[in-house]
């Protein structure tokens, strides 16, 4: 099956890609991913969310509120940096934002004085590094090529270096089987207490949470979307009915359940 995910060709998402589709093609932005996967122009969809280091990809968490899809599949995969350039007389590093800042503490103790280029992704900043010999890029070794020789690699700050990935498909193609649930609240509301609300239905029903994370509505200063994974999957009576709690005290705004799935650990 043919999924979209971040290109150029060489980025780590295209490496997550891989393992799940025969045929990937490529998009600008995650942003480009989803609408291109709610829009029907693909049937699958690969978008990193989380990296252990860094935290949230916010681009991916907006646009899977944003637009009408599914998450299908979680493919959690291990993320090793590696430093590549023409020479060593570089004055810029380019990479993928996230990229720059998994690999913060050896670039400030390494070359505290280079400037850093963020850039849409970490084959991106590797075209740039091709380019012009004062540029280097943080990427996957495999994208050095003939080109660039690899200065330094597994540059990022921590050995187990990992990022979450999804699969997301049309919306119609949600499925309620799995070990885990990713969920999007918008209370809609403000009061003291209504975050405890929303988490305790599955504190009651001993369902672990995997993640809680809060974005900014848009709406107003103070107002948010609550992006929350749970260790359970839809089919199970106890999801549903926490689910069903949670609507309740949303009714103000929505609830989003944007699909049950495995997760899948992949060496891409
Ligand atoms: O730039 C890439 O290679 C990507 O696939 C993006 C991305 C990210 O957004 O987190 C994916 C995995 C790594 O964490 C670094 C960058």
């Amino acid at each position: 099956m043919k999924a979209v995910t971040l290109g150029p060709e060489g980025t780590y998402s295209h490496r997550a890609a891989g393992a799940i589709a025969d045929e990937v093609e490529f998009r600008e932005s995650v942003t480009g991913i989803v609408a291109a996967v709610a829009d029907g122009a693909a049937p699958r969809g690969v978008l990193p969310v989380e990296n252990s280091i860094e935290g949230s990809v916010t681009e991916s968490l907006d646009a899977l509120t944003e637009y009408e899809v599914a998450v299908v599949r979680e493919l959690v995969t291990p993320i090793r940096h590696a430093l590549l350039a023409q020479g060593s007389d570089f004055d810029t590093v380019a990479s993928h934002s996230q990229a720059l800042a998994q690999c913060r503490a050896f670039l400030d103790v390494e070359y505290p004085d280079v400037a850093l280029e963020a850039v849409a992704s970490t084959a991106q900043g590797v075209e740039r590094a091709r380019e012009d010999p004062t540029i280097a890029a943080i990427a996957h070794p495999d994208t050095a090529g003939d080109d660039l020789s690899v200065l330094a690699e597994g540059i990022q700050d921590q050995a187990s270096n990992a990022t979450r990935f999804v699969a997301i498909a049309p919306r119609a193609e949600r499925s309620e089987a799995g070990g885990k649930t990713s969920l999007v609240v918008y209370p809609n509301d403000d009061y003291p207490g209504l975050l405890l609300d929303l988490l305790e239905p599955f504190a009651d029903r001993g369902i672990n949470l995997t993640r809680a994370e809060s974005r900014p509505s848009g709406e107003r200063l103070g107002d948010y979307v609550f992006h929350i994974d749970v260790a359970a999957g839809l089919y199970e009576e106890r999801t549903q009915e926490a689910v069903e709690a949670i609507e309740a005290i949303a009714e103000e705004g929505w609830v989003c359940r944007l699909g049950s799935y495995d997760t899948e650990h992949v060496v891409a």
